[in-house]
């Protein structure tokens, strides 16, 4: 039986607004389709051999937790790195993106990151929360979402994940929203971002089933009936009929 084994790292600091049901939704799906999942909780400081693993997932917190796992990823940054680069797979979300930059400068310290991804965040006083709707040209299918943040993000040579068509993203300013970097995808967009998006974690779990076993893996793909009525829920309220989805995505990529 086919299986992928998922770290969640830091679930004791870094665990807003639910992220771990992302993990939820990665398990659901490969057992619907008769695979298995083994999920390794790392609480901050425990060692992680990242040879292990096919999927990670670093989630949000609040600029104080962010501060106090700050040791344990510096401990952990080379092996991460190299697992990236690798073609590892990672989703990191908000706060576990700003942590996968440079630095994250809150009003009062700085925290370094993990020099992963080619990005820095600087914080402001005005924090970014609401709903979001991006187009990504990853998918055919908006990727719908919530962001509160008081970071604001700045990407260097990087794909953006996403257009912003609705709500903020990685400044407010720039019209984009999160970071596709090899097999990470790194973005605002909270927890339940994978059950709101399943199309999002069907193309994390392809990429690390064919990092696995083999580049001719395709998943079935499922009814998906109320996922996608989740995910249009959102869309359709902000939809205007002004709006192409394609032909923005056409000009983005
Ligand atoms: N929701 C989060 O993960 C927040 C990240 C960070 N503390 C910020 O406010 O920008």
């Amino acid at each position: 039986m086919k299986k992928l084994t998922i770290g969640h790292l830091y679930p004791d600091l870094l665990n807003l607004y639910g992220d771990r049901g992302n993990i939820q939704c990665f398990r659901k799906r490969l057992t619907w389709r008769g695979m298995e999942a083994e999920v390794i909780p790392f609480l901050s400081g425990d060692p992680i051999d990242f040879e292990k693993l096919d999927i990670v997932l670093l989630g949000g917190g609040s600029d104080r937790e962010q501060e106090l796992v700050c040791q344990s990823l510096q401990g952990i940054k080379k092996d991460f790195q190299a697992y990236v680069e690798d073609n590892g797979v990672v989703l990191a979300v908000c706060g576990g993106y700003q942590l996968l930059g440079s630095y994250y400068k809150t009003e009062t310290k700085t925290i370094q990151g993990l020099e992963i991804l080619d990005i820095y965040t600087e914080w402001e006083p005005e924090r970014m929360i609401r709903n979001i709707i991006l187009n990504s040209p990853l998918f055919d299918r908006p990727v719908v979402g919530f962001e509160n943040h008081g970071g604001r993000t700045y990407i260097g040579n990087h794909t953006p994940f996403g257009k912003v068509f609705f709500g903020l993203g990685n400044t407010g300013k720039s019209g984009y929203e999160g970071v596709v970097y090899k097999n990470v995808i790194a973005t605002y967009l909270h927890g339940p971002l994978l059950p709101k998006n399943p199309h999002v974690c069907d193309y994390l779990l392809e990429k690390a089933l064919r990092k696995k076993y083999g580049e001719e893996i395709r998943l079935e793909p499922l009814p998906d009936e109320l996922e996608h009525k989740a995910n249009s829920y959102i869309f359709d309220r902000y939809n205007d009929k002004k709006y192409v989805l394609k032909e923005t995505i056409k000009r983005y990529t």
